[in-house]
Order: C-alpha cells, then structure tokens, then sequence
C-alpha cells in the first residue's frame, strides 16, 4: 500500500474525497464495528464514523461489521472500503431477504450470509481482532454488551472500544458505574470496556490493550471486590480478567 493521499472515497459520502494518512500498522488486523442502522439526528455521528473509517485506513485495518448498506454501517464500509482495505459483512439470511424486500443498495466488499443473529455473532467474534461500539440502537448496544460478557466470563480477551461521540454513551458508562456502586459488577469488569471520544486515541488504547493483554487473574485477586449488603459482608465479586488500566 502506497505512502500519501489515497484518492476515491465514494462520492455518496461527499466532502471526502481524499483519505490522508500515513504507512502505520496496526496490531489489529480485523476490527468489528458495530454501528447505528440510522444515522443519527446530527452530522457529527457521520463524520465521527467517516473519521473511524479513515483511522482504519490509516492503519491497515480491515474491517468486519453488520453487512448492510444503511446509515452508519453504511457509511463506515464505503470509507474503508474506498480507502483500499478489505470489508466483510455478516448479516443473517433472513435479514438479507428483508433489505432486498426494502429495495436497499448493495452492500460493498465480501458479505457472509449466516443462519441466525447468533452464528452472526459468533463469526463476528471469530473473524475480529477487537471490537468498536459507535453510537447506535438495540442491536449496536446488544452486539456491544454481549462481547463485554464473553470477555468478562473469559470466553475471549479481545479488546472492547466505545467511541463516546457527542457524549452519546455518558449515560449508559454512568449507568455502569452504578451497577458496580450498587454490587452487581467488579470494578476490574467494568474497566473491560475503552472509552474515548476520537478514532484516533480509542484505536491507540485499543492497540495498546493488546500490547499489554492482561492475564487470567487468581482466585482472590485484586479484582474481587466485597460489597455491602444492609452492613452485613455480601457477595464477593469477580471478573476472571485483571486490566491495569
Ligand atoms: C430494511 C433494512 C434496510 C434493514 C437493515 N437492517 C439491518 N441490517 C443488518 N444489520 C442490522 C440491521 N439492523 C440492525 N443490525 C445489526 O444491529 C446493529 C445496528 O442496530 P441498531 O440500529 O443499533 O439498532 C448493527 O451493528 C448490525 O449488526
């Protein structure tokens, strides 16, 4: 891949005609995004996503994600698509026959067409090397939430990335934090998922996560936390990963 300004990013995504960026690798071979079938209210959502996209790019990531040509997901597969880097879309059969039904556009790069939601989800989860939430629905927040279980309950170490654009996830964090207040969640659990506001520095957390991939913590770790239920001793609560940071 050449060095410079890499010329086509589809005209539909106006304004972008050109994708600067430098010859970096990332660790992250396949990143999964999981991202809005809207678009979202405001610009920002777009060119927060068209931002990711180009950040892909910059760093040689191939991207895995919903494998539908519709609102974020849309947007984020023609950037890093035109941008020259490989795009797999994994969407159920019956979702296909939907968006056909619908008259939607073909989606870009390679689509695998998969039994269920679940296999879809698991492939997802084979295929990606980490995972990034941008601002979306049910179906982004259930993608996100069940990747965070699995590496809370140890099935995979991947990292797990927010892109809080706008502050669209300050209040489910805020939310999170009080499930950890209230003794439903280990502290080291809630420290699973990356949270920042710009492509940039959540791919370099996320890079970094792996560079420093934390190990399966001991029985009575650190990352066991004794909550208080009525002043009595409660539940000891723990997340077999330890992150330190
Ligand atoms: C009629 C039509 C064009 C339907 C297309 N609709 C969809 N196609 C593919 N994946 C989807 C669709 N809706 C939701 N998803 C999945 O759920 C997430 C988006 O859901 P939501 O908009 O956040 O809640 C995506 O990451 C994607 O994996």
């Amino acid at each position: 891949m050449d060095v410079g300004m890499r010329k086509g990013v589809s005209a539909a995504l106006g304004g972008y005609s050109s994708v600067p960026y430098e010859n970096v690798r990332s660790s992250l071979k396949r990143v999964c995004v999981f991202c809005g079938a809207y678009s979202g209210a405001r610009d920002i959502y777009k060119d927060a996503t068209i931002e990711l996209g180009k950040e892909l790019v910059k760093r040689g990531c191939n991207l895995i994600y919903g494998g539908a040509n519709v609102g974020l997901m849309g947007t984020i597969s023609n950037v890093v698509h035109d941008g020259g880097q490989k795009v797999m879309g994994i969407i159920p059969k019956s979702l296909v026959t939907i968006v056909k039904k619908e008259g939607g556009t073909e989606p870009v790069g390679e689509v695998i067409e998969v039994e269920d939601m679940h296999q879809r989800k698991a492939e997802m989860e084979r295929l990606a090397d980490a995972f990034i939430a941008l601002p979306g629905g049910f179906g982004t927040w259930e993608e996100l939430l069940e990747q965070i279980t699995w590496v809370q309950l140890g099935i995979h170490r991947k990292p797990v990335g927010v892109l809080n654009v706008n502050g669209y996830y300050d209040s489910l964090l805020a939310f999170l934090d009080g499930a950890v207040q209230e003794g439903f969640m280990a502290p080291s659990c809630r420290s699973i998922i990356v949270v920042a506001a710009n492509a940039h520095d959540l791919m370099t957390m996320l890079e970094d996560r792996v560079a420093h991939r934390p190990r399966p913590a001991p029985i009575n770790c650190a990352s066991a936390v004794v909550c208080s239920e009525n002043g009595r001793p409660g539940k000891r609560l723990q997340c077999p990963i330890r992150f330190s940071k």
